[in-house]
């Protein structure tokens, strides 16, 4: 089987690549935005969502050399200034030692770097990120080293992937909160927190568009197109649900079943509109390629006979030509002109003699193997491709035209046919082959007609 190569569609490849800077720029301004709030005392830089959790500084650090190594990482970027795997490994080590300080309930001072009132009042360590964002902040800092240093392909859209799942449950569990519900896991996790890292991973995606998961998403192909228009909405249409689900509870006041049930209608329609919608693209695709197939056809069929036309044959040729070359793969070509056609159009008209041509290819047809191929050559004259036959196979396939030539009922009078017979030789062009052939037929209509004539090697 051949396998055809990776075809990406130029504009988005180039689209994800600017995607990515975007993202790189977006991310670092946000987190020294957040920064600048934590120096200047301006707790609104540092939530930005006005009566959310504030984005800890070492989060906004994190973020800020995350983001930088993203732009970094950049093709236009002079190979000395590609820090990017070292900035990584300095967002996972952030990410690391907080996770320890959870899961150890340790208190080096780690995080003490700027005053948060907020959490010494609730009794938290202070500055310190939530477990879940010290967490996917490690992966952020392992994916950036893989993606930045081209490793370990798989395990960095495992890695990628990972943070998506988080991401999603946080916002859905932000979903909740918004419709009036607080709790989960994610509790602690500000939201600006999880819209970075989803511009983060996206980003770092999009930053090789033509590897791994984002090479079907920039591919130049029907499911590209699919997978550009389809992958965030499904990936966010699950928390959007969610929202919707609350909402219906708390705030229109519906009982648990009916919002249950009007979510099962929204979201089943919504999948089912999905489908239908890849149904129809998949639908028209197939009916165009059909077309196609339809008017390729069209173009390589000889009308009056059916058989495959001249380009058809050309083209036969050049590939058992090559596949000889290739393979030592040996075939036949024969040659057939009917005998005296002229005079049969002249006594019994040209409709006639189309009838006559007609039948040629029905007899053609019925003595053929399904590997091969006759066309009409132009004229009263056909060709005979047979692949895999030697010079004496291809005689018995000659003698056996002959043959039945001969044992047809023609409507008229008989009808017979001279046939040149060429083997191919290993250096063969196909003028050199079909040369050969004709001379052979021409042999064999000054042998008398109605005959079979081998060419000469
Ligand atoms: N009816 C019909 N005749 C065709 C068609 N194409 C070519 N011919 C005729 O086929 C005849 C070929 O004649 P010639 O090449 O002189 O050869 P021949 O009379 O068959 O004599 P030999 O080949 O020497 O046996 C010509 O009269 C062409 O007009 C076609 O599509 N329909």
């Amino acid at each position: 089987m051949i396998a055809v190569p990776f075809h990406q569609n130029a504009a988005a490849v180039r689209g994800f690549a600017v995607f990515s800077r975007v993202v790189a720029v977006l991310i670092c301004t946000v987190a020294l935005v957040v920064l600048a709030g934590w120096c200047l005392d301006v707790p609104l830089l540092t939530t930005l969502v006005p009566g959310q959790h504030a984005m800890k500084a070492n989060a906004a650090i994190a973020f800020a050399l995350s983001g930088l190594a993203l732009f970094l990482t950049q093709d236009f970027v002079p190979p000395r200034w590609r820090l990017g795997p070292w900035l990584s490994i300095v967002v996972a080590g952030i990410g690391a030692v907080t996770l320890g300080e959870h899961l150890w309930s340790l208190d080096p001072g780690f995080d003490h770097l700027f005053d948060d009132p907020v959490a010494r009042a609730a009794g938290w360590p202070p500055g310190r990120m939530a477990a879940p964002a010290a967490f996917a902040l490690t992966l952020l800092g392992v994916l950036g080293l893989l993606v930045s240093t081209r490793r370990y392909l798989v395990l960095r859209e495992t890695i990628a992937m990972v943070l998506l799942a988080i991401v999603v449950s946080g916002l859905a569990s932000y979903a909740v909160a918004l419709a009036s519900k607080i709790g989960g896991p994610f509790a602690q996790v500000p939201l600006p927190t999880l819209l970075m890292l989803l511009l983060a991973v996206l980003g770092w995606l999009s930053s090789s568009p033509t590897t791994g998961l984002t090479r079907v998403a920039t591919a130049d192909t029907f499911g590209g197109a699919l997978a550009r228009r389809l992958l965030l909405p499904s990936l966010l249409l699950p928390v959007i649900f969610v929202f919707v689900l609350e909402l219906l509870q708390s705030l229109l006041g519906l009982p648990e079943t009916l919002a249950f049930a009007f979510v099962a209608l929204g979201s089943g329609g919504a999948v089912a509109g999905l489908v239908w919608w890849v149904a129809s693209l998949l639908d028209k695709l197939e009916r165009q390629r059909m077309e196609s197939a339809l008017l390729r056809n069209d173009a390589d069929t000889d009308v009056l006979t059916g058989l495959a036309n001249r380009r058809a044959f050309d083209g036969a040729l050049a590939s058992l030509l090559h596949g000889q070359r290739e393979r030592d793969n040996t075939f036949a070509l024969l040659m057939l002109d009917l005998d005296r056609f002229k005079s049969y159009n002249d006594d019994y008209g040209h409709l006639a003699g189309d009838q006559v041509l007609r039948i040629t290819g029905q007899l053609l047809r019925a003595s053929l193997r399904p590997s091969d191929r006759a066309a009409r050559y132009g004229g009263e004259e056909f060709v005979l491709l047979l692949p895999e036959a030697d010079a004496a196979g291809a005689r018995e396939a000659a003698e056996r035209l002959l043959r039945a030539f001969r044992d047809f009922a023609w409507p008229q009078r008989a009808v017979t046919v001279s046939i040149g017979v060429a083997q191919a030789a290993c250096d063969d062009t196909a003028a050199d082959l079909i040369q050969r052939a004709d001379k052979a037929l021409y042999a064999a209509k000054d042998a008398g007609r109605n005959q079979a004539v081998l060419a000469v090697p």
